[in-house]
Formats: structure tokens, C-alpha cells, sequence
């Protein structure tokens, strides 16, 4: 550490926060203007409102970069001055040189990440600046010189910075990377915004990391396309969405959406549980014909015609009489609530027709006794007439998706009628008791549910109508009032030139002008919208996502714009991927491209050279990462017999706890009850965060998160009760970035005899 190149750093720092504050004050200052600017037409009214927006946001990332605003600095051959690199840029007082402060995303900035001996891209020394609050409290020099001594460890940039930050306790919450972003993870992060990018990487390799960063990078870059569209980050559970929840406030960034699996579909919260099986089924694509089959199931003739009783008099109507109304409404949408109409039409023309024969009148002989307009109101009639309403609502309901899917879930006759060619024990799954909660598996089968029923939105639009000419005619009053006002005035001064409202507006503008403008964010408006599609997608954790949940995020994203990480060793559903192509084939065939990360940020050498050995034993394709760091501290194994596991789980868990930061338990389901009770006021299940002290969670909970301090109880367990136990031990052992303990009733497993040997 050098203290005179420190202190020598400060005044640097100190005139870029001067120039951080002069930009607040001139963008709060714009936003007041924006606020006050005349609204004299609709456009107006919408210029006003997005200058407020624009500057409201710059506001919100300038307050965020307040916090370790400068990230380091490059000297470089052909300019005489160093380059500062920030969380924002901040411009100079000479427009034409460098900007005062580059933003990290900004193409100037990039071999601050990538820049090595080998390829030093102009740049002869890399600086790295840790403040607190406004005051320099390290800074760490790269020389970009070859050495010849260097080992064959993975090249880093930064190495100082990026240990300090690997290595310090961790809160419960994810921090951004923005300093210490290291040169593969830069080439994903920057990588082209076209088509589907799947980052496959293992534990600890920063996947969120990266998916996070490179959000902030698209945003960045493709700003005004992305504040339009949207851009929605995917994750598996709201626990781990809290877990990431500050990484991109604090890069500045505010208008995303993130959802859980089970809060895709908006105004539903699906936390229910499925059997891995049943999720399994529930995510298959064979489930789209299934749907399309449940629909036309509730499209029904009923047996043998209707016999009817309209206006007092009784008509037949035959089974393939109803069966032509049933083809017309078919051949009318495809969507079953947008054709219901159409059929609706044509059984009222078909009871009208048989109305008319029965009393003596043939609407379509030559000598028709009634009139157009006679015909018409029988018409009329018979539409209202509750027993012709109760028909088609009984042939033809309108149906919701909820509707459809809980009627169909919870009837074993109904679910035997659409599932051709499925065993009984795959039906048997399907069958749910009636009042079950929703799970994230339904999610996609309620959206696939949406473009299969349509929404019939003749009457919101009516409505719409209606209440626009209101407007109209409430603005023709007050114009009609000015109007009266002015002509007065005019008498009085017919030289007056000024223009009046009346001049400038009519009665249409000024009900433009009343009707309100959407001011939210595209975030906002996409979380209340099912027909909302995004301008890009980030999935995280994506091996789990079901087939049936790619088809819907396919749906949200047309472009195929995507950024996919996960890690196909760690996949714990069974409906998850083994393998990308097959995942993403069906959806973006041709459109998908893979990139690997391969350096292990979290994990030390210690710790991973025994969830390695699990790996190998799984039959999993992937190959282990590599640590980057060891901490001299090996894992620990304690054998107990099954009177004592709670109560020793508990004792190691305070041991490790009391050493610092986090710490989690992580158990197979058999194991959950036993230790949650041998540690109170430990925390459980979704709404555990351990931010607030131990938390004991299945292994499957843990995924995506890390602690300080591990321990794994029972390994076979969770070997033994896993539906893929092999990727759930090799995801409990890959959580710890400091100390872990494993605690075994009987023998270890083999895969785990590296530990015995410690
Ligand atoms: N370049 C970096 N600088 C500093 N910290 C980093 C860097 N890359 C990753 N990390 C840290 O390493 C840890 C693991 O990162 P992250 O959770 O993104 O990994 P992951 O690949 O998503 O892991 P998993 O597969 O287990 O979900 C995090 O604490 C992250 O902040």
C-alpha cells in the first residue's frame, strides 16, 4: 500500500465528486424546468413528461454512484493525462479531450477489464481506487509489463482489488462487480445484444454476476430501445430475487422487472409446490395439446339436440343443427372467447329460424309475412331469452384461464378426454384436489391458456368509446362557455389580437388533452400487462426452467434477446435441462450462441476440490471450475450417531456463525424438521434471510445464494432424497465462501471420502 500515491489520489477523487454534485444540482435544476414547462397540446403535455422522466432518472444514477463513484484509473502511452474510470459519466470542462469520469460501460473504459501484459491495448499502468464515502482508502497498482515468473493461475485483473473484495464478509445481500469485472466475464457482459447469449459456468463463476452487469451494460447501450420495450430479469424464487435485488439499483439502474418463476403471469403469486413428477409433467410441451384439446372439450353439443321453450312455444333443435353453430364459431377465431360471438350469432339465428317455422312463418320463403324489422325484434328476443343464454353459455362458456385449468386439474374424467395416448399413472399425476394453490408449473399453462382463449375485450372497447365521446361532449360545453366568454370580451376590444383557448384547441384536442398520459416506466406497465413483450430477457438459473416455461418466455421476447446463465451440473428439477440445445432448439433454433466462464470466485480451493469429486461422480457433462483463491482452512467432517445430529449440527453452526458473516444449514427434506427445532430462531423456508442470522434451508432453497460459513448435514441424505442428488450435494457443497463443516450419520458417501481422509 502506498500511502503518497494514496494521498496523492485524493484531490482527483475530491474534483470528481465536486463534479458529481454541479451534475445533481443541474439535473435537479432541468427537472423543475421540465415540470414547469406549458402544456398547450397533447404532444406537449407528453415532451413534458418525458424530459421529467429522463431527468428523474439520471438523478437516481447519479445518487448511486455517489457510493464509490471512481473505480480506478489507466495511464496510458499516447495520452499525457490518466483516464478515470466511474459508476457514471462525468464531463470535463473542455468538451473536446476526455470526459472528467468514464462510465464503466463506455467503449473508452473497456481495458480497464481486459488489458493484459500480453495485449495491454495502449495502456501502461491499471490504478485501482477503493474509497470510503469521499475519502481514498486504497489504491492498487497494475504495471502491464510481461512476467516471466508467472505461474499458470488464472490471468486476473485488479488481483488485489478482486481478493479484497472475494475475500470480505459477506451481508446477505449481492453486491455489484463493477471494479473488479474480470476479462471473460467483460467479453460476456459486452457481447452483442442480438439473439440468445447462454453463459454455462460452474459454481461461483459470477453467472449473476455477469447476467446483472451485462442488464446494466444493454441499458446502458441500447437506452432509449430498452426504456421503451423493457427489460425483465428471471429468476427461480422471490428469495433469490431479494438475494440480487441491490446489484442493479445500486449500478444506477431502477427500471427493470425482476420476477420469481412462479410471478410470471402478472397479478398471480404462485407459490404452491408440485411433486417433482408432477412439475416434470406439467412442463412438458406435449402439455400445449393437451390445453388445446381441454378447450374444445368445453365446446360441447349436447346429446341428442335441446328441445326449448321460447315466448311459450316449443322448439327442436337437432344435434347437427347445433354442431353447424359449433363450426361457425371455430371457423370465427381461433381463440374460443373471441369466436364466442360468432357462435352466439348462430344459434340465435337457428332458434330465431325454428321460432318463426313454428309459428307459421318461413323468414326465408318468398311470401314471408313479417317484416325486416318484425324479424329483427324476434331476433332480438330470442338473444335475451334466458333459456337460449343459458345454451350458449352451457355449449360455449366464457372461460378464463384460471377457470379452464382448475376445472380441467381437478376432474379425472376431463383430464382422461384430452391427454390421448397418456398412461394412467401420467393422468393420475395431472389430477389435483380442488382449492390447491397455484405453483410456478401452472404459470405457464394459465399464459399458454391466454393465447389459446382470447380475450374479449368488445365491451371494454364499447366502454372506451363511450367514455370518449363524454369527453368530447363535456370539453364542446367548456369550449362553448370560452366561446361565450371571448365573443363578450371581443366587444369590448375588438382590436385584441390575443389568441384565445378557443383558438387553439377543439373539442377533440381538449379531450386529448384531459384524458391522462401513462407516465410509468416501462417496468411498471409490463408487471400489470399479460400481452406485454420485452426488448431482453436475462434467465438466471436457467437449467431449471421446464420446456413449457422457455415457450413462454419465448412468447415475451420475440426478438430472442436473451441472456441465459446457469450451470447444467447444478440442474435439481426434473424438469430441468441437461442439455442447451435441447432446451433452447425448440425456441430459438439457430438464434442461440454458448459462452463458459471458468474461474470459481466464491469457492476456496479447499472447499471445491471436494464438491469437484462429486461432480465427477455425477453424470454430469460439466467440468468443475477452477478456485481462485484457497484460504489454508480445509472442510471439516463430523460423524454422529442419529441421537446427536441436531444438537451437533446446531453446536457447528454457532462455532462457524461466531467467526463471522453468514451462515446457512442446508439439509436433506427428511432432515429439515429435526434441525430448524435443535436451532431456534433460526430462519426457514422462502422468506429466510440471512441477512438476520442462520438459516436452514433444502438444497434447492440454497441454490444462486452463498454464506460464510456451511453446513451440510446428512450428504447421503441429500444424495439418497434428491430427484437429481448428485447436483443437489454438488450445489450445498459450492455455497460456502470461507468455512464449511459436513456432518454424516453412518459413512460418508464415497464421493465424499477426500473429507474422511481430512
Ligand atoms: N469479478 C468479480 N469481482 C468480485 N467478485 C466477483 C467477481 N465475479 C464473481 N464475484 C463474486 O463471486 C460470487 C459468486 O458469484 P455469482 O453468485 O454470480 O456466481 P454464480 O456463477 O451465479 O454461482 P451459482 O452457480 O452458484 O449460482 C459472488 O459473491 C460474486 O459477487
Amino acid at each position: 500500500m502506498q500511502d503518497p500515491e494514496r494521498a496523492a489520489e485524493q484531490p482527483a477523487v475530491d474534483d470528481l465528486y465536486r463534479r458529481l454534485d454541479a451534475a445533481r444540482e443541474l439535473a435537479v435544476m432541468r427537472f423543475r424546468q421540465a415540470l414547469a414547462m406549458p402544456v398547450i397540446n397533447p404532444q406537449s403535455l407528453g415532451e413534458r413528461e418525458a424530459a421529467a422522466r429522463f431527468q428523474s432518472a439520471r438523478i437516481t444514477a447519479l445518487d448511486a454512484a455517489d457510493h464509490g463513484l471512481v473505480i480506478g484509473r489507466l495511464d496510458r502511452e499516447a495520452a499525457p493525462q490518466p483516464l478515470y474510470i466511474g459508476r457514471v459519466g462525468l464531463p470535463a470542462d473542455d468538451p473536446a479531450g476526455d470526459p472528467a469520469l468514464v462510465d464503466w460501460r463506455a467503449p473508452a473504459s473497456r481495458p480497464f477489464y481486459t488489458a493484459t501484459a500480453f495485449r495491454p491495448e495502449g495502456v501502461v499502468r491499471r490504478r485501482h481506487i477503493r474509497t470510503r464515502g469521499r475519502a481514498v482508502t486504497a489504491v492498487n497498482d497494475e504495471v502491464l509489463t510481461v512476467d516471466p515468473e508467472r505461474g499458470d493461475g488464472p490471468e486476473l485483473t485488479g488481483e488485489a482489488a478482486l481478493m479484497a473484495a472475494l475475500t470480505a464478509e459477506r451481508t446477505g445481500r449481492m453486491t455489484d462487480i463493477v471494479a473488479t469485472i474480470q476479462a471473460e466475464q467483460d467479453a460476456i457482459i459486452r457481447s452483442d445484444v442480438r439473439g440468445v447469449l447462454v453463459v454455462q459456468g460452474g459454481p461461483g463463476t459470477g453467472k449473476t454476476a455477469v447476467a446483472l452487469h451485462r442488464a446494466a451494460y444493454l441499458l446502458y447501450t441500447h437506452r432509449e430501445r430498452l426504456a421503451r420495450s423493457g427489460l425483465l430479469v428471471v429468476g427461480p424464487t422471490p428469495t433469490f430475487l431479494r438475494y440480487i435485488a441491490d446489484v442493479l439499483p445500486a449500478l444506477g439502474e431502477t427500471g427493470v422487472l425482476l420476477s420469481g418463476l412462479g410471478q410470471l403471469r402478472p397479478g398471480l403469486d404462485a407459490r404452491g409446490t408440485d411433486a417433482p413428477a408432477v412439475a416434470e409433467l406439467k412442463g412438458r410441451l406435449a402439455m400445449v395439446d393437451v390445453l388445446k384439446a381441454a378447450v374444445r372439450d368445453r365446446e360441447v353439443v349436447p346429446r341428442g339436440g335441446r328441445q326449448l321453450v321460447v315466448d311459450g312455444v316449443r322448439i327442436s333443435l337437432r344435434g347437427p343443427d347445433l354442431t353447424s353453430c359449433r363450426t361457425v364459431g371455430r371457423r370465427a377465431s381461433r381463440m374460443h372467447n373471441i369466436a364466442r360471438p360468432a357462435f352466439a350469432r348462430a344459434v340465435v339465428d337457428l332458434v330465431t329460424d325454428r321460432f318463426l317455422g313454428r309459428i307459421g312463418n318461413d323468414v326465408r320463403g318468398a311470401e314471408s309475412l313479417l317484416s325486416r324489422r318484425d324479424v329483427d325484434d324476434v331476433r332480438r328476443e330470442m338473444a335475451a331469452d334466458a333459456g337460449v343464454r343459458e345454451l350458449i353459455d352451457e355449449m360455449w362458456p366464457l372461460l378464463s384461464p384460471e377457470q379452464l385449468l382448475r376445472d380441467l386439474l381437478a376432474d379425472p374424467d376431463r383430464i382422461r378426454r384430452v391427454t390421448k395416448g397418456w398412461t394412467d399413472t401420467d393422468r393420475a399425476l395431472l389430477h389435483r384436489r380442488a382449492g390447491a394453490e397455484w405453483t410456478p408449473a401452472d404459470v405457464p399453462l394459465l399464459e399458454e391458456l391466454d393465447e389459446l382463449l382470447g380475450h374479449d375485450d368488445s365491451a371494454e372497447r364499447a366502454a372506451e368509446a363511450r367514455r370518449r365521446r363524454q369527453a368530447r361532449e363535456h370539453a364542446q360545453e367548456t369550449l362553448d362557455l370560452l366561446y361565450g366568454s371571448r365573443s363578450h370580451d371581443a366587444d369590448e376590444d375588438e382590436e385584441s389580437e390575443e389568441l384565445t383557448a378557443v383558438d387553439l384547441l377543439d373539442a377533440e384536442m381538449l379531450a386529448d388533452r384531459e384524458t391522462e398520459v401513462d407516465v410509468r416506466s416501462a417496468a411498471e406497465r409490463a408487471a400489470t400487462d399479460r400481452t406485454w413483450t420485452f426488448g431482453h430477457v436475462v434467465v438466471d438459473e436457467a437449467q431449471e426452467l421446464s420446456p413449457m416455461t422457455w415457450r413462454l418466455l419465448a412468447r415475451k421476447c420475440p426478438t430472442r434477446s436473451m441472456t441465459v446463465v446457469g450451470d447444467l451440473a447444478q440442474t435439481g428439477s426434473l424438469a430441468g435441462a441437461t442439455d442447451w440445445a435441447q432446451a433452447l432448439g425448440p425456441h430459438a433454433e439457430g438464434q442461440w450462441r454458448l459462452a463458459q466462464l471458468t474461474v470459481n470466485y466464491r469457492t476456496p480451493t479447499e472447499i471445491m476440490d471436494v464438491a469437484a469429486d462429486v461432480l465427477a461422480a455425477s453424470d454430469a457433462v460439466a467440468a468443475a471450475p477452477r478456485s481462485v483463491r484457497s484460504t489454508g482452512v480445509p472442510p471439516t467432517a463430523h460423524r454422529v450417531t442419529e441421537e446427536a445430529l441436531a444438537a451437533r449440527t446446531a453446536e457447528l453452526a454457532a462455532e462457524l456463525a461466531a467467526q463471522g458473516g453468514t451462515a446457512a444449514v442446508i439439509v436433506p427434506p427428511s432432515r429439515h424438521e429435526a434441525v430448524a427445532t435443535a436451532l431456534p430462531g433460526a430462519q426457514t423456508g422462502p422468506a429466510a434471510d440471512s441477512s438476520r442470522g442462520t438459516v436452514v434451508l433444502l438444497p434447492g432453497e440454497a441454490k444462486g445464494l452463498e454464506f460464510d460459513s456451511v453446513v451440510v448435514v446428512d450428504p447421503q441424505g441429500v444424495l439418497d432424497e434428491g430427484v437429481r442428488g448428485h447436483s443437489d450435494l454438488y450445489v450445498a457443497l459450492t455455497r460456502a465462501t470461507q468455512r464449511m463443516a459436513v456432518v454424516h450419520p453412518g459413512d460418508l458417501p464415497d464421493e465424499l471420502s477426500r473429507l474422511a481422509d481430512a
